[in-house]
């Protein structure tokens, strides 16, 4: 295993290789040191949910937290939105932006902020929206709001937004409710409303899971365009790992809470570390497997109030555990890394070079992770796809990644896992 050194943070961005401009050289937007919250259910124990999470986000740089379901994702962007309910949990660190720690904000100040700062897409549109109010009203009424505009004023801007996002014959659908919009529709008012304030930092948590194929790659190249157009910030939250190929520059991988492994893009495609990360991209439906072939999923599933504090808590999942790993907590600690940020690890046995699944699938010489796995789960002991699910298919157009400098290995691989043709071969 490599010397390791502490992880750094923040991340350090270079003027060379760094694909949005205005990410470089900047200081962060957002700042998040060591966010646990704390769930404290009646008659049991107190329980982490997110557990000494740090991480930057720079101007312009889009951030992926991926990760199973339950691992925390969500209530992180919540905390960070202040959103969480305001009894039964208890939320310590730091979330600074722009200078200010967002967790010592008063609920008034926040509310302020949310919009203004800081907006959130959710994966389901219906319940973000207000069912008796049409939808431009409601788009309106936040430029009011946010921008202190009358509604004459605004009236014209939330029309503009609606085209912008792509919604057809907007001075019509101004005036209609939420029901009669397609789930596309809904998602991209939706992300109208959340970028009504210029917000300088979105947070996406799953939005196109609900939706069909073709409607994801419509939004999640909207979402782009978006953020490189405006250069907001932009937190993707999601499991599946063909969105997180397609949109983001950083990643950070999550289980039962902690990150366990960080890395830029191209560089955790191209060389996954952690036997977690690995898993998820054994995971991927491919449909250029041979005929019959299994998928490959991580065995198990995540477990509540999980044991980080005496042992690796993925080691009973995991494929290649070591005795160190159900006796040591493994820290987050920097990794060699070939791109101009530093990678973090957290892992007392991570998975060699010749065992990675990269974006051309899972080396033959290595043995399937379901099959390898010497122990089982806590909780049910059975085998589900990483992710809560199966990654779907969407056109190749919203991974291909036309931003990249090439070569970039995370760029050659679809949705569905499968090395992507170059466009002259296709
Ligand atoms: N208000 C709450 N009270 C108690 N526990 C909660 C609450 N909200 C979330 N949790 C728990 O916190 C853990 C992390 O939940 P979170 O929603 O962040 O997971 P996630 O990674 O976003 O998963 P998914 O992809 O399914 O949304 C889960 O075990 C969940 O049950």
């Amino acid at each position: 295993m490599a010397a390791h050194t502490p992880a750094s943070i923040p991340d350090g961005t270079s003027a060379t290789t760094d694909r949005r401009r205005h990410a470089v050289g900047t200081e962060p937007l957002l700042s998040i040191r060591d966010l646990t919250v704390r769930f404290t259910r009646a008659g049991e124990e107190p329980f982490t949910a997110v557990d000494h999470v740090s991480f930057d986000v720079h101007p312009g740089q889009t951030v992926g937290l991926v990760g199973e379901s339950g691992c925390g994702k969500s209530v992180t962007s919540l905390a960070i939105m202040g959103l969480l309910p305001r009894r039964g949990n208890e939320v310590t660190g730091e979330v600074m932006f722009d200078g200010t720690d967002l967790l010592r904000l008063g609920a008034s100040e926040m509310r302020d902020r949310r919009g203004r700062d800081v907006a959130m897409i959710f994966q389901d549109p219906l319940s973000s929206l207000n069912p008796v109010v049409p939808i431009g009203l409601q788009v309106t009424e936040v430029i009011e709001r946010h921008r202190r505009m009358k509604r004459s004023e605004a009236r014209p801007i939330a029309e503009e937004l609606l085209r912008k996002v792509g919604i057809p014959d907007p001075a019509r659908r101004l005036k209609e409710y939420p029901h009669q919009l397609s789930g596309g529709m809904r998602q991209r008012a939706l992300i109208a409303m959340a970028l009504a304030c210029e917000p300088r930092l979105l947070i996406a948590d799953e939005p196109t899971t609900a939706l069909d194929v073709t409607i994801q790659a419509q939004i999640l190249r909207l979402l782009r365009e978006l953020v490189e157009e405006s250069g907001t910030a932009l937190i993707m939250i999601t499991h599946d790992l063909g969105v997180v190929a397609g949109l983001c520059d950083r990643v950070n991988v999550l289980y039962g809470g902690r990150i366990v492994e960080r890395a830029d893009r191209h560089e955790l495609f191209a060389a996954p570390r952690h036997p977690y990360t690995n898993g998820l991209l054994a995971s991927i439906p491919r449909l250029d497997a041979p005929r019959g072939r299994r998928l490959d999923p991580v065995p198990g599933s995540v477990a509540d109030n999980l044991p980080w504090d005496s042992a690796c808590a993925f080691a009973p999942r995991c494929s290649q555990p070591i005795e160190i790993c159900r006796e040591r907590t493994p820290e987050l600690v920097d990794e060699p890394s070939a791109g101009p940020r530093p990678r973090a690890l957290r892992c007392h046995n991570p998975v060699a070079p010749e065992d990675q699944v990269t974006a051309a699938g899972r080396p033959p010489s290595a043995p399937s992770t379901a099959t390898t796995a010497t122990t089982t789960t806590r909780t049910t002991g059975t085998a589900t796809p990483a992710g809560g699910g199966a990654s779907v298919a969407a056109p190749r157009d919203v991974v291909r990644d036309e931003r990249a400098d090439r070569p970039d290995p995370s760029s050659h691989i679809d949705r569905h896992g499968r090395p992507d043709q170059p466009e002259e071969t296709r």
